[in-house]
């Protein structure tokens, strides 16, 4: 079977490229083993792209993201940079991508798998079983919004400015994507922001609100303050199903879900556009971690996050539920066994290095997918 399906790679700075080599070893895998081929083509981006074309994210490769049927992104940024301008910072190439290519939906389920259960930062009742979806809206809020800058003020300071725009069809739009979210699972939906003190805050509950009494009655919707919700995901993380939230919010709970799962290297995320008249969407996958400088080039870093991503590629993009299956059931099998990277040890297990975790996992796909 061959899936004739375009992929562009983006293996970015710091980690990204370390765990993309373990993707890249599970797509060579299901070429040798399961007769399944892509339309492979790496770009740059990020840091590494900045160096070698003066752009974090150059139009050739938006260009190639655009022409493809989907995109598997690393991570960017890193130490290296970080005294550059503004307009020349490697994660201007992960937020240019998402704009051009309309990606407004950024879906990151928080799963605890059962053999991590003692690598989570909470205890394990609080954890077992917690399968929650974070829908984060990721093309507008204020890593966006207009005006910004650092200005110098006539007394001689200076003044940071952000500002958090949401107009009433970007909330529509991410709202309509999670109450479809809710309804497929457990039919339930808590809507977060702060409307209390923010004026987006308000908009984003009155639209979540009209739209789910117009178009999802049979969805429970409820809406909590930010600061409350991520309390709450501490103390009770499994009253939660579906989370809908602004770009800000959404980035910072999902790193708080990842700690109840064991680690930032475990969370894969999906991050959507919308279909057009046939059905084709652009779609970028990407861990939700960053380049993670103070583990980049150990061997180290966890592989899990962009392999569980690539496996939500499979499914979300290319229908290759079985083949997602696989990869999900052999990362699960191989932890089950005591293998762990760093970031997940728990009693009693082995702690192993990035390629001897991916070897582990291809040793599984062998045995089950062959
Ligand atoms: N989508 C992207 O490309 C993102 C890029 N960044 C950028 O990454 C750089 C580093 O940012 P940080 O705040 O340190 O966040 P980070 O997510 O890179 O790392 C936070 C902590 O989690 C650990 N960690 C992350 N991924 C891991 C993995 N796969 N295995 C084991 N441990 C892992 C790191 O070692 C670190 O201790 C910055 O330049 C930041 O702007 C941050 C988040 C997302
Ligand atoms: C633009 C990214 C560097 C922000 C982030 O942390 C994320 O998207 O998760
Ligand atoms: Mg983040």
């Amino acid at each position: 079977m061959t899936a004739n399906k375009k992929l562009l790679v983006l293996p970015g700075d710091g980690i990204g490229p370390e765990v993309m080599r373990e993707v890249r070893r599970i797509i060579e895998w299901m070429d040798r083993r399961r007769h399944v081929s892509f339309t492979l083509e790496e770009g740059q981006v990020g840091g590494a792209a900045l160096e070698a074309t003066g752009s974090p994210c150059p139009d050739e490769t938006v260009e190639r993201a655009l022409g493809a049927d989907a995109v598997l992104f690393g991570s960017v940024g890193g130490p290296r940079w970080d005294s550059l301008p503004f307009d020349k910072r490697p994660e201007l190439g992960i937020l240019r991508l998402r704009k051009e290519l309309g990606l407004f939906a950024n879906l990151r389920p928080a799963v605890v798998l059962n053999p991590l259960v003692d690598a989570s930062s909470l205890k394990p009742d609080l954890v077992r079983g917690l399968d929650l979806m974070i829908v984060r809206e990721s093309t507008g809020g204020i890593y966006f919004g207009e005006p910004r800058g650092i200005e110098t003020l006539p007394n001689g300071k200076r003044r940071g400015v952000d500002t958090e725009v949401y107009t009433e069809e970007e909330i529509a739009r991410v709202a309509r994507v999670a109450f479809d979210l809710a309804r497929k699972r457990t039919g339930r939906l808590t809507s977060v922001e702060k409307a209390n003190v923010m004026q987006t805050g308000r908009l984003w509950r009155a639209v979540v609100s009209e739209i789910g009494k117009a178009e999802y009655p049979e969805v429970e919707l409820s809406h909590m303050y930010a600061d409350n919700c991520a309390m709450q995901l501490c103390s009770r993380p499994k009253q939660f199903d579906v989370v809908l939230a602004s770009n800000l919010f959404g980035d910072l709970l999902s790193d708080l879900a990842a700690a109840l799962t064991g680690s930032l290297g475990m969370l894969p995320s999906a991050t959507l556009g919308a279909p057009d008249a046939t059905g084709r969407r652009h779609a970028l996958y990407e861990p939700i971690h960053g380049s993670a400088p103070d583990i980049a080039g150990k061997g180290i870093a966890n592989p899990c996050a962009q392999m569980l991503s690539f496996a939500m590629l499979l499914r979300w993009s290319f229908g290759m539920e079985e083949d997602a299956k696989l990869i999900e059931a052999a990362v699960e099998k191989v932890l089950a066994g005591g293998l762990r990277t760093a970031d997940i040890m728990g009693p009693g297990t082995a702690r192993v290095g990035t390629s001897v975790m991916g070897d582990a996992i291809l040793r599984e796909l062998d045995k089950m997918g062959a």
